[in-house]
């Protein structure tokens, strides 16, 4: 998948610029956002990306403060060539440890996960992806039915197969993603997880114990619904993909709104990782 680079530059750098803009671009499908020195960057699926729009959408901040960007095409970014040029392994909360096929492994880990991470998301070095894991950690999912939604390489369900959960759907609907997926599914023996290429049009019509969505605010509440229905009464959903100002009061209001509610959050750097409870 081609994707769209917005390299924004800002003249103060006040945080709440940065948000302004993050927000109306989240709003115009931008699902990747990275901090830079002078400002930020944007991501978006190339044909998402309409610049028209985008120059609209923005156009109401142009008097409040200085902003300027620069469009680049990326074909076929690898999101992880960073992990993969500097092969390091990971741990989380001294339980998981994540790492290449080539690294030797490690027997003080109750838990391994072998990633071959090509072009999807999900190594474990990111925030949202480390916290997930370690809500995982935190959660009982022994013979639980779960959902992965926005898998990436596949490391929750992975995870969630590890720690005894009895069956893992995991959803993505990029397809190199899914076939990762598959791929790391396989190296790591995690039988259970079944992985479909696909949005919420896909999510089976079932009732999940436990859900996982690592993803982005704005796909998280265009799914908000669907999470309702497939969630069994008094299953857990756990959210991640977004900053906890001023996405996470929107999240917990629109889950509220279909039986979802707050009970606490995890939060490194600005994001966070919340843990919501069917009613
Ligand atoms: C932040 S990554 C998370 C990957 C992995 N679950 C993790 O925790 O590291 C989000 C993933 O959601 C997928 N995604 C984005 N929008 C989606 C949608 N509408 N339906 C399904 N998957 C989506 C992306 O392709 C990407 O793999």
């Amino acid at each position: 998948m081609n994707y769209y680079e917005l390299v924004f530059t800002l003249t103060d750098g006040e945080d709440y610029q940065q948000d302004l803009l993050i927000d109306a671009l989240g709003g115009l499908g931008f699902d990747t956002f990275e901090e830079t020195e002078i400002g930020f960057k944007a991501y978006t699926p190339a044909e998402s990306f309409d610049k028209y729009k985008v120059d609209e959408a923005l156009s109401e901040y142009d008097d409040m403060f200085t902003f300027n960007y620069e469009v680049n095409l990326i074909p076929q970014k690898n999101w992880n060539e960073e992990w993969e040029s500097n092969f390091q392994p990971m741990q989380v909360d001294g339980k998981v440890r994540i790492r290449a096929t080539f690294h030797p492994t490690d027997p003080a880990y109750p838990y391994e996960i072998v990633i071959d991470p090509k072009m999807a998301f999900g190594t474990g070095h990111h925030e949202t992806t480390t916290m997930m894991m370690s809500h995982i950690l935190e959660a009982d999912l022994a013979g639980k039915y779960v959902l992965d939604m926005g898998c990436g390489t596949g490391i929750l369900a992975i995870l969630a197969s590890k720690v005894g959960a009895s069956e893992i759907v995991a959803i993505d609907y990029d397809p190199l993603s899914y076939e990762s997926t598959i791929e790391n599914s396989k190296l790591n023996k995690a039988d259970n997880v079944l992985a479909i290429c696909g949005s919420k049009d896909v999510i089976p019509d079932a009732h999940f114990d436990t859900i996982l969505a690592n993803i982005n605010r704005n796909i998280l509440l265009d799914q908000m619904q669907r999470y309702g229905e497939v969630l069994k009464p008094e299953g857990t959903i756990y959210f991640s993909g977004f900053y906890e100002t001023p996405d996470l009061d929107i999240i917990k209001e629109e889950a509220g709104k279909h039986g979802m509610n707050y009970i606490e959050h995890k939060k490194m750097k600005d994001w966070v990782a919340a843990r919501f409870v069917k009613a």
